[in-house]
């Protein structure tokens, strides 16, 4: 028989945009686009048939897909792949294990990780989304045994929780977009998502569980950022979140890295109810290689991210329905009523704050990047001053933006990825930064057009704290491992509200201790919640919030560190000028990057100096690219008098601080 190919193409006359002169049937009635494919009777397109295949009874010309079924084709598309095809030949403790035995183990570890503290047994674990049901279920139940008594059924001991574990960014995009409302993919390829009710951390519901260890170890009282909860309380969260948790069809289980020294890696389990929060983590975690992966084992430390469910108000210390609890003993954290995605790094951050000290490692809240020559420089600061801006310098090789660590052998990057503040970021001003927002990116609060899902930066309809977290080697000259030698440069970004600090100057090793420990600085808006326009603050080690221990202990590190290796410090002011927030202006970013590349090159160390009135300041009388006249604040004041004022004000606010 002859099949004739008579095709009609009502279908396409209505509803396609493109015009029918464009298009044609082919052979096998599907419609292809030809520049000169001309127009048959009525305007239709005319069928173009193949002469060849004139009288043969078939399809294609190609050869047929070797599948039966649509479900057969769908499996052909997939290949089997890690994290859950096992390494062939790998070494490790569980190199001799089956492939089955080793997704045994993983199960039982998540279940264990599940498990509640009052009920015998962890939750049924299966691998795999929920809705796709062709996937064959593994499934795992965990026996625990502990004191407290138990009630042996629940409900959720009946259902199974699906893990999606270790998805990649594609996966979990899928994810996002199909469960997430306010997931969207942007004109980039970014992933917008929304944090819910808080964009930014709440230090007011941070509690750390004060025990016999951390009594004697860590900061307590006014000034701490470690507001006190007992265990009892931190396991009433830990309950609330695990069932929590554990009534969902499926959550999301990243096991990952922290810090780039493999002699002081950490692994972290982040378990966690969106994807949103799965992506933020292993762009911002180091991610494991599929070997690394398959051994990975026990985690050292577990976050519970429940988010969306709040804490009970009428638990004790809990002042709001957000909690943030750190455990140290039981090496966990819990955090209830707080989508905030920032909270889980910056929770860890607080952690390694505690572990690498007591391994006589500094943790630095800074950025840290190299010279082509070798040359490391770290940039401290409090969140939204530059950090992350300053140290992504297209001349420089990036180490890291965020958290670093300085032991004996060097600098090294605690992440695995970049969280960059998004208001008002410009292509030109910010090229790297612009260009990592891309495929595999998330972006948090940020506001784009509906239709051509254009981002719009400025707009702070959301928040003022519209961020971006991407993978660091999106950063194309970022230096993989990250790790760098001994710095030679450590400046600290201090964020002047009051507009009467200078630019740059140099600093004394006595000064930089003394602008270390009290940390000036201002709070910018959105970064934490309640703050709405840039706010004078002193954050200790420019980063209190984080800090476990009292900042005279990092800070001694830190001048030991520093006069070992020969550093130099500076003060670069990234905030006002010209008058205080309100009446003066901030600096131009463009501005403090030639003080930065003068710092670098080394050309500011050798340049004449004078010194300031009231905090004795050197400041440089030139640096290139720079107006002279703006290296000394009170020239860019038009009221001397205000100034002078201010500035005895900003005095006497650090003297009552110290
Ligand atoms: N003179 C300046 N120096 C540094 N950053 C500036 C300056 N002026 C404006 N900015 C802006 O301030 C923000 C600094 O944020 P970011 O670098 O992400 O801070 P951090 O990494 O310390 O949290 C960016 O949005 C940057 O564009
Ligand atoms: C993400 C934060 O800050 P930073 O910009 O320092 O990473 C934060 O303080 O929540
Ligand atoms: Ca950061
Ligand atoms: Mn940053």
């Amino acid at each position: 028989m002859v099949i004739r190919h008579s095709i009609s193409v009502p279908f396409f006359s209505t509803s396609s945009k493109i015009p029918r002169e464009e298009m044609a049937a082919n052979a096998n009635g599907r419609v292809s686009m030809a520049a000169n494919s001309g127009t048959g009777r009525h305007g239709l397109a005319k069928i173009h048939t193949d002469k060849k295949a004139e009288g043969i009874c078939h399809d294609d010309s190609t050869p047929p897909v070797r599948a039966q079924t649509i479900d057969e084709l769908h499996s052909l598309q997939k290949k089997k792949s890690a994290p859950t095809t096992p390494i062939n030949g790998i070494q490790g403790p569980f190199s001799a294990l089956s492939e089955e035995e080793r997704h045994k183990q993983q199960l039982q570890s998540i279940s264990a990780s599940l498990a509640s503290l009052t009920r015998e047994t962890g939750p049924n674990v299966v691998k795999g989304d929920p809705a796709k049901q062709s996937e064959t279920p593994r499934i795992s139940h965990v026996s625990h045994h502990h004191v407290t008594p138990t009630i042996s059924v629940s409900d959720s001991s009946l259902k199974f929780t699906h893990i999606l574990y270790n998805l990649s960014p594609a996966e979990l995009y899928e994810q996002a977009i199909k469960y997430e409302k306010g997931s969207f993919i942007t004109s980039s390829g970014a992933l917008a998502t929304l944090s819910g009710a808080k964009t930014g951390r709440s230090p007011k519901d941070k509690r750390v569980v004060r025990d016999q260890t951390t009594e004697d170890d860590l900061w307590w009282g006014k000034g701490s950022p470690n507001i006190e909860m007992d265990e009892q309380t931190f396991l009433v969260n830990r309950e609330r979140a695990v069932d929590y948790l554990n009534s969902l069809d499926k959550i999301f289980v990243n096991d990952q890295f922290l810090n780039w020294d493999p002699v002081n890696r950490i692994k972290v389990r982040i378990v966690s109810a969106r994807a949103y929060h799965s992506l933020f983590m292993h762009n911002m975690c180091i991610r494991p290689t599929p070997e690394e992966l398959e051994n990975f084992g026990t985690p050292d430390f577990t976050i519970y991210n429940a988010g969306q469910f709040p804490c009970n108000r009428y638990t004790h210390y809990m002042t709001s329905s957000t909690s943030i609890d750190l455990n140290l003993a039981r090496r966990e954290m819990v955090i209830l009523g707080t989508q905030y995605a920032g909270e889980m790094k910056k929770g860890l951050f607080s952690v390694m704050h505690y572990l690498m000290p007591k391994r006589q490692i500094l943790s630095l809240h800074s950025g840290c990047n190299m010279g082509k020559d070798g040359d490391v420089a770290l940039f401290f600061g409090l969140s939204g001053t530059g950090k992350t801006t300053l140290s992504t310098d297209h001349n420089r090789y990036l180490i890291g933006d965020d958290e670093h660590c300085w032991s004996d052998s060097g600098v090294s990057n605690i992440e695995g990825g970049c969280y960059a503040k998004c208001i008002d970021l410009s292509r030109e001003k910010e090229p790297d930064i612009w260009n990592a927002i891309k495929f595999g990116t998330v972006l948090e609060n940020v506001v784009f057009d509906e239709h051509t899902r254009e981002v719009d930066y400025t707009d702070k309809s959301v928040t003022e704290n519209t961020r971006a977290s991407y993978p660091i080697e999106y950063i194309p000259n970022a230096k993989i491992p990250c790790v760098a030698s001994h710095p030679k440069n450590v400046i600290l970004l201090a964020c002047d509200a009051f507009g009467v600090l200078p630019p740059v100057s140099k600093l004394s090793l006595p000064q930089t201790m003394y602008h270390f420990i009290s940390g000036y600085t201002a709070l910018v808006a959105g970064t934490e919640e309640g703050i709405k326009e840039p706010q004078a603050t002193f954050s200790a080690c420019f980063g209190a919030a984080f800090i476990m221990m009292h900042p005279t202990k990092y800070a001694a590190m830190l001048a030991s560190k520093m006069q070992k290796h020969g550093a130099t410090g500076w003060l670069v002011n990234t905030g006002w000028s010209g008058g205080r927030y309100g009446s003066g202006s901030r600096i131009k970013l463009a501005y403090t990057r030639k003080i930065i590349d003068a710092i670098h090159s080394g050309s500011l160390l050798k340049a004449d100096y004078k010194k300031t009135e009231v905090f004795g300041l050197e400041i440089p009388m030139e640096v290139e690219g720079v107006p002279s006249e703006i290296l000394e604040p009170m020239n860019t004041w038009s009221d001397k008098k205000a100034y002078k004022e201010t500035l005895l004000k900003l005095g006497w606010a650090f003297q009552e601080e110290l």
